[in-house]
């Protein structure tokens, strides 16, 4: 424990933490708390199945030790989530939008520290990680408009008859979320899920555990009824639990397909509706005729943000052959310019990768690919900041390939990590064709002057996003999900209503029962 002083200059959610004083710098933050949330207080797991580490990449320092949560936990959090769903389904849409709003309102007046605490635990530049802050309070805020006007129809029957539609809550959902948008995705999962009425046990990675307790004290600070939104710790086996639990009624998932897979399975037992956000291996598609600065551009934001990491991806760059060279000479360039180093300092635009695993496995995929003949234009290496403190981090250098074709390993499965294949092509029915050979089909982009050729393309490209001369740009106000293997649902848009709420039909009879017996 810190002395009182000591943790009274320190700002909310860090003293919240048990943080250290000087913890907003990268090498310092180390989380003493509980990082379990349930009934409205941080809270010690009744129970623990395991236990699990969590690191700040930068520097490969352990930030905290946690118990992964067992049956008993797991319960608990159910149990607090159904109280708190009975107050909260009686509230109005306009009453839950105004919670919702408030908690927008301190997401964004304590933005800079919840940035800094993602950068340190996922690694990503802090500039990036103020970003993610901004379409988390968006969706919030979005969803919080939406929540008033939430209503059902009223349709006219036979003889003054008549029946009518209530849009309800599904009652208890459970998130699930991966670790490279730790906040924003316990964001875009509970803002639609407590607007429609909903309680949310939320269980973030055990890579990134800390900032969905950050989401769970605003909450609770704005005003939400204790239990509405929880968090529970832990890897596979929490996650099960709670995906089995009887008492949850749907779960949000985002994560990889072999574990999405297991999250249907287990919900198709329980006959829940799911969500699952799974990965991707998307194309972006440079005709001749683009405006090339801006593709250079494009291409970069497609696969360098969050060191790579980031499921919609446009991973595999198809360039027609008239501007093959000069295209790849600017990205190279480009790439070659990125600044690598620690997250948490202004200049940085490129941060450490998850963890040290990850990090071979991503390094790995360069050399495979070398192997198959992709020649390396830049990067794929271990890269070691000057800064002593960094010399343990999970770095590496933004890697460019050429010479790709479609039957090399980087070209057919997700990297999750800063590699961009250049792959040209002639025509635009020979790309199409290429472009939807894959088993995903999360995002794709075309850059292109022609209008009539965008709309054209994008409208045979098999993905559930598609970009016309940009890329990963993500307003709370389009829907976001995948077609084929990268998941079914959606995230952010008004459609995501429809996935954390039933229809209930009320069907009124006016005159008297007119019986076949
Ligand atoms: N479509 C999207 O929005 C996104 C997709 N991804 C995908 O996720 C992958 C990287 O994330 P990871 O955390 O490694 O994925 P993962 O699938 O291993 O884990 C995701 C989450 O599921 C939990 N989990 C693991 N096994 C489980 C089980 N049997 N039952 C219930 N929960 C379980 C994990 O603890 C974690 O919270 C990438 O390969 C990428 O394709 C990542 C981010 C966004
Ligand atoms: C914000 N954006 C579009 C870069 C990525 C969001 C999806 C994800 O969680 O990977």
């Amino acid at each position: 424990m810190l002395p009182r002083a000591g943790r009274a200059a320190l700002p909310p959610l860090l003293r919240a933490l048990g943080a250290a004083p000087a913890a907003m710098s990268t090498g310092s933050f180390v989380v003493s708390q509980p990082l379990n949330y349930r009934g409205g207080a941080r809270v010690q797991p009744a129970d623990a199945s395991g236990s699990e580490t969590a690191f700040e990449p930068a520097t490969g320092r352990v930030i905290a030790t946690f118990a992964c949560s067992g049956e008993k936990e797991v319960h608990l959090a159910v149990q607090d989530a159904k109280a708190a769903f009975k107050i909260w389904r009686q509230k109005s849409g306009l009453e839950r939008g105004r919670i919702l709003l408030e908690a927008a309102r301190i997401i964004r007046e304590r933005k800079e520290e919840i940035a800094t605490v993602e950068t340190i635990n996922n690694g990503k530049s802090i500039l990036e990680a103020r970003l993610d802050i901004d379409t988390s309070w968006q969706c919030l805020e979005y969803y919080a408009g939406l929540a008033g006007s939430m209503a059902g129809e009223h349709i006219q029957l036979p003889g003054g008859s008549f029946g009518y539609t209530r849009r309800e809550p599904l009652g208890v959902c459970v998130g699930i979320g991966a670790w490279n948008y730790p906040f924003q995705i316990a964001s875009w999962k509970s803002a639609p899920a407590l607007a429609c009425g909903n309680a949310m046990v939320f269980k973030p990675s055990p890579f990134t555990p800390v900032s969905a307790l950050l989401l769970a004290e605003i909450y609770t600070e704005a005003g939400a009824p204790p239990g509405l939104f929880n968090v529970v710790q832990g890897g596979a086996a929490t996650g099960q639990l709670l995906c089995e639990h009887r008492d949850v009624a749907k779960v949000s998932f985002t994560g990889s397909v072999p574990t999405g897979t297991k999250i249907m399975e287990m919900s198709a037992k329980g006959i829940k509706p799911v969500t699952l956000e799974l990965g991707g291996k998307s194309p972006l598609i440079i005709f001749a005729d683009c405006n090339l600065e801006n593709a250079v551009k494009g291409a970069l934001m497609a696969n360098f943000l969050t060191q790579g990491e980031v499921c919609c991806n446009g991973t595999r760059v198809f360039v027609q052959k008239e501007i093959l060279d000069k295209f790849t000479e600017q990205v190279v360039q480009q790439t070659k310019r990125i600044k690598i180093g620690d997250p948490l300092l202004e200049g940085t635009r490129m941060g450490p990768l998850i963890n040290r695993p990850h990090l071979e496995r991503v390094l790995g995929f360069v050399k495979v690919a070398k192997e198959q003949g992709a020649k390396v234009l830049c990067g794929g290496d271990l890269y070691v900041p000057e800064d002593p403190k960094l010399k343990d981090g999970y770095f590496m250098r933004p890697c460019v390939l050429s010479d790709c074709r479609d039957d090399m390993t980087c070209v057919k499965e997700e990297i999750f990590g800063p590699v961009m294949s250049i792959l040209p092509f002639d025509t635009e029915e020979e790309v199409l064709e290429r472009a939807n050979n894959t088993s995903f089909g999360l995002a794709a982009g075309v850059f292109t002057r022609d209008l009539q050729r965008a709309h054209r393309v994008v409208a045979e490209l098999q993905a559930g996003v598609c970009f016309i001369n940009n890329y990963n740009v993500s307003p709370v106000e389009l829907p976001f999900g995948g077609y084929k293997k990268s998941g079914f649902g959606r995230e952010n848009g008004r459609v995501t209503i429809e996935y954390y709420s039933q229809l209930k039909t009320v069907c009124v009879e006016m005159g008297d029962v007119e019986s076949a017996f």
